[in-house]
This record gives structure tokens, sequence and C-alpha cells, in this order.
């Protein structure tokens, strides 16, 4: 996009994302906040929030942006390029696959139906766990510093932080995802303690961040890995590469087909109702709304990227 593009998109962006975001905020009666997890059903149904930054850092932003959730399965995004980092693709690999499963994101279905037993991806929990287990430290306390210390960088925040409610409410809850952990130690996966696994997991999908926190980070994935604002490179081309190709097919779970073909873009979704996307080589987005749609992906939220993808034509095909 040359500079003259960027400067209509910005006005535009400018002048009717309020607009947009109250003509999506119709949506979030179509969802439900999820409750499996006690905590996040104190979370408000109808609200949305969204935050759009530009490689300078300049923001617009619309709806309830004031509002601080947890990253839930976003997380996993940056834990698998943490986890890249300290073992290499070739490790990684042989712990999780690079399939979508077209199962829902907590199913265990596939980890006892196909050999060899290792998680289809590691954007489902069960692939997750397998990538909690990878990332350094002798303790699960060192792991979750360490995923800590590098949220703090690529959200350039030092604020972030875990939120101690939601961590205990999952943990205290996390019957399903503990049992894909005992599955993944049978299979040989997991060379941890599953409670230390699940320990250092619980808390990365507690870290509590707002709209902003989102964009910035998903900005420095728009840029390859690159932080533009700092011009100072977080993260190797090749594990940003190896990122948004599983946020392509499996970062909106069983809907990322639909997805793709409603908003083209690279995109990792949360049960807290947050998205995280970008525009490849431009913006970096967050939003959040927590009415989820039946596959655990934010309806309000899904449909104001339907309509700004329509907009500014951000589908990649
Ligand atoms: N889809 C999600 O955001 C799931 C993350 C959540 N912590 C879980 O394990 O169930």
């Amino acid at each position: 996009m040359n500079l003259d593009e960027h400067t209509t998109t910005w006005k535009q962006l400018n002048d009717h994302l309020s607009e947009w975001v109250r003509a999506s905020k119709v949506h979030t009666e179509d969802g439900h906040v999820a409750s499996y997890i006690p905590e996040l059903a104190n979370a408000p149904a109808d609200i949305l929030g969204i935050c759009i930054m530009d490689a300078e850092g300049n923001t617009v932003a619309a709806g309830d942006t004031d509002y601080h959730f947890t990253l839930q399965s976003i997380s996993k995004v940056f834990t698998l390029i943490l986890a890249l980092m300290d073992n290499g693709e070739e490790m990684v690999f042989s712990k999780v696959g690079m399939e979508p499963t077209g199962d829902d994101f907590n199913s265990m279905l596939k980890l006892e139906l196909v050999e060899p037993g290792i998680p289809f991806n590691p954007l489902i929990n069960a692939g997750a766990i397998a990538i909690s287990s990878l990332i350094a430290g002798n303790t699960p306390d060192e792991q979750t510093q360490r995923i800590l210390q590098f949220f703090r960088e690529l959200a350039d925040n030092p604020a972030l932080d875990i939120n101690q409610d939601v961590f205990k409410s999952e943990s205290d809850t996390a019957h399903r995802n503990r049992s894909l952990a005992y599955f993944l130690k049978h299979n040989g996966v997991l060379d941890r303690e599953v409670d230390d696994v699940l320990q250092v997991y619980f808390n990365h999908c507690s870290i509590q961040v707002n709209c902003t926190d989102l964009a910035r980070m998903a900005l420095v994935l728009a840029h390859n890995g690159v932080d533009p604002i700092r011009n100072q490179r977080l993260i190797p081309r090749r594990f940003v590469q190896i990122a948004k190709t599983f946020m392509f097919t499996c970062g909106m779970y069983n809907a990322s087909g639909e997805f793709a073909m409603n908003v083209g873009l690279p995109a990792k979704s949360g049960v807290s109702g947050s998205i995280l996307t970008m525009v490849p080589g431009r913006y970096g987005i967050g939003l959040v709304s927590p009415a989820l749609n039946r596959k655990g992906n934010s309806t309000a939220g899904v449909h104001l990227l339907g309509k700004l993808s329509q907009e500014f034509d951000w589908s990649l095909f």
C-alpha cells in the first residue's frame, strides 16, 4: 500500500469506525459469553471494542476500548513462537502436527484415533498444552516468567500480568484440559509432569490485556517479526511465517475456512471474545466482544472484521 492509500484508509477509519462498530454490536445478541470457565461468565455480553495500529504506532479505536480481558487462546500463537525460538522447528514439530482438525478446539477425538497420537496443530488446546511443555525454564514459574517477559516485550507494555482470578477459575474447573494433558502424557508427548505443564498453560491463557495491547502485538506479526515502531527484530521471520500460516488454517478453530472466505486475514480468537488479526505489512488489529458463536468465536467481532475487509479489500485472496 502506498502512502496515499494509507492516508485514505486512515481517514475512512477515523470517519466511520465508530459507526461500523455500532452496526456490528447488534450481533452480540447472536452469541453467548463463555461460561465453562466460571470467571469468564462475568464478562459483559453486549460490548465491542477495537483498536487498529499503524506502523508508526498511531491508532484508530472505537467502542469499548477500556475493557480488559484475558488472552485465552490468542496466547497460543505467541507461546508457539517462543517454543520455536527455544527449540527450533524440528523439535517442535515432533510434538505437534501442521493440520487443521475440523473438530472443536478442546476435542480429544483425534488424539486417540489418528497415529502417532500427537496433537494435529499447536492452536487447539491439546497442541497448545504440548507447546507449553517446550518453553525453556526449570520450573513452571520460570517458564511462566519467560512467557510474560516475551509478551511484555511484544506488547511494549511492562505492566502486562496474569489475572489470578481467571487463572484460578480455569485451574479449578479444567477437567477436560486435564484429561487432554494426561492423554498426551500417556502418548509420550509431554516430557514434564502434567500439573506443571497445565500450570504454565493456564497462566498464559490468563494474561490480561486490552485492545491496544493486542493491536501492538499483532503489529509485530504484520511486519514479519520486526517491531516497526522501535525498529527492532523481536522474532525470526520464519517463525512468524509459521505462526501466520497456522492462524490462517486453524486460528479461528473449525470456522477458519469460513473466516478465510469472509475476511481473508490471518487471525486468532480466544474464548474471552478477543480476536487478534492484522493487515500484513500494514496494521495490527485487536478487538474484543465476549459473546461467542457455537465454535467459540466472537459473533460481533467476526461481523466487524468482515465489514472492514470488504470495505478496504483486505482479503489476501
Ligand atoms: N478457545 C480458547 O480460548 C480456549 C482457551 C481456554 N483457556 C481453554 O483452555 O479452554
